[in-house]
């Protein structure tokens, strides 16, 4: 955490002639308070101080009061390195957020903005490759053809999250040449696979409207996309619900400006054009956007029904809700130290809203629902299968009958 902000702070001294031209010379007052107040934080977290509030005035201030009063009744001390990760983690980007937030030039200035786009430069050959795939679907394909492309899809779309820009502290990742043929090798790598319940889910269900609760920026959110439009040309989804971050969010989650801003990045690739196209043909007909700020809160997905009732019931209507990353998935457990081999709707803890199916890597020393003995055989494969990003789920809960 303390490099995350080193780094967003040498990024912002670097630009500080770029940014007095784009805002004017008054901003450059402005910005010397944001990266004090940058720094600042950066000192708190190395010399465990107890966490502070959010000062700004905001809508979800109040929330965030509950949440760390409720910490200090719970814990002892609420310290940087003796609290929750979940907790601190969620208030280090809470806390970047309000520098800029209580600024006055940079009240919407996003500070990953340039780093999302070069991901998603970066990875437009693996895009192409990716889309070039979908063009299957209009071929005449084989019996059983449909379901092969569908469980593919969904593996790339699990595999993109590979490419987090946290997990590498903002530093761009290396693409492989062609993501699908990979996925024959990465297959050993899923340690929870229930991509037939997924189909069975999507068959046996009439045509509904699917969510999609978005994780990452570049190739991943490329990929979901690509999932997303095979489920609308495919009807296997009559829409699909797009959730996105209302605020700049561990480096890399998408917010509603980087998804239209994929989409033109899209449009602009000469290869990627009449994909692009399509895509935005979608929005507001098939595809639908939409801010949480329930998204932003460091509590888990567990006490959705008391924070945000509504939220709940929005989400009980979809078919099914597609939850992608190694943060969701910290959510969807509460980050608690689980068993490998409980199960995965006993470590819900209540949150059965409709079918869940989760697309996660694994960067987090938390994951349920193994088969008896997966856990050792992953570790014999590599010591750091919790970790490493390599590892994957495929996890699928169905709604409560
Ligand atoms: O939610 P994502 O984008 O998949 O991964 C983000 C994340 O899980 O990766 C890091 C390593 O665990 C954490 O800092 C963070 O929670
Ligand atoms: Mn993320």
């Amino acid at each position: 955490m303390p490099i995350i902000l080193t780094k967003l702070i040498d990024y912002l001294y670097r630009k500080r002639e770029v940014l007095a031209s784009r805002f004017g010379k008054e901003s450059r007052e402005d910005l010397k308070q944001i990266i004090g107040h940058l720094s600042q934080l950066r000192s708190e977290i190395q010399t465990n101080k107890p966490l502070g509030t959010i000062e700004v005035d905001s809508e979800d201030r109040v929330l965030w009061k509950q949440f760390l009063s409720a910490a200090a009744v719970e814990y002892e001390t609420v310290t940087w390195f003796d609290s929750p990760w979940l907790l601190v983690e969620c208030y280090m980007y809470r806390k970047i957020r309000e520098a800029f937030e209580g600024s006055i030039f940079f009240k919407n200035f996003d500070p990953w903005s340039e780093q999302k786009e070069n991901a998603l430069e970066a990875a437009l050959g693996t895009v192409k490759l990716t889309s070039d795939h979908l063009g299957k679907l209009n071929q005449s394909i084989e019996p059983k053809g449909e379901k092969k492309l569908f469980c593919e899809f969904l593996e790339l779309s699990l595999w993109a999250n590979r490419h987090d820009l946290s997990i590498s502290a903002g530093e761009l990742q290396k693409h492989h040449s062609d993501p699908v043929a990979k996925l024959v090798e990465l297959r050993q790598n899923l340690v929870v696979d229930h991509t037939d319940l997924v189909w069975d889910h999507f068959n046996k269900t009439s045509r509904g409207t699917v969510a999609i609760i978005l994780d990452n920026c570049g190739l991943e959110l490329a990929s979901d996309l690509i999932l997303a439009d095979y489920l609308i040309q495919t009807r296997m989804a009559e829409s699909v619900h797009f959730y996105v971050k209302s605020m700049p969010w561990f480096i890399s989650d998408v917010m509603k400006t980087d998804f239209y801003r994929t989409l033109d990045i899209i449009v602009a690739c000469p290869e990627l054009s009449l994909l692009g196209e399509r895509w935005k043909g979608y929005i507001g007909n098939s595809w639908f956007i939409h801010e949480n700020r329930f998204f932003t809160l460091p509590c888990d997905y567990s006490a959705m029904q008391n924070v945000d009732p509504e939220l709940y019931a929005t989400l009980s209507n979809y078919a099914a809700v597609i939850l992608k990353g190694d943060l969701n998935y910290r959510k969807l457990v509460g980050d608690l130290q689980w068993d490998y081999i409980v199960d995965f709707d006993q470590a819900l803890r209540g949150f059965r809203p409709t079918s869940l199916i989760v697309l996660r890597t694994l960067k987090a020393e938390v994951v349920v629902g193994l088969a008896k003995g997966m856990a050792e055989k992953s570790l014999a494969v590599n010591e750091d299968w919790l970790i490493s990003g390599k590892f994957g789920v495929i996890q699928f809960c169905p709604k409560q009958p």
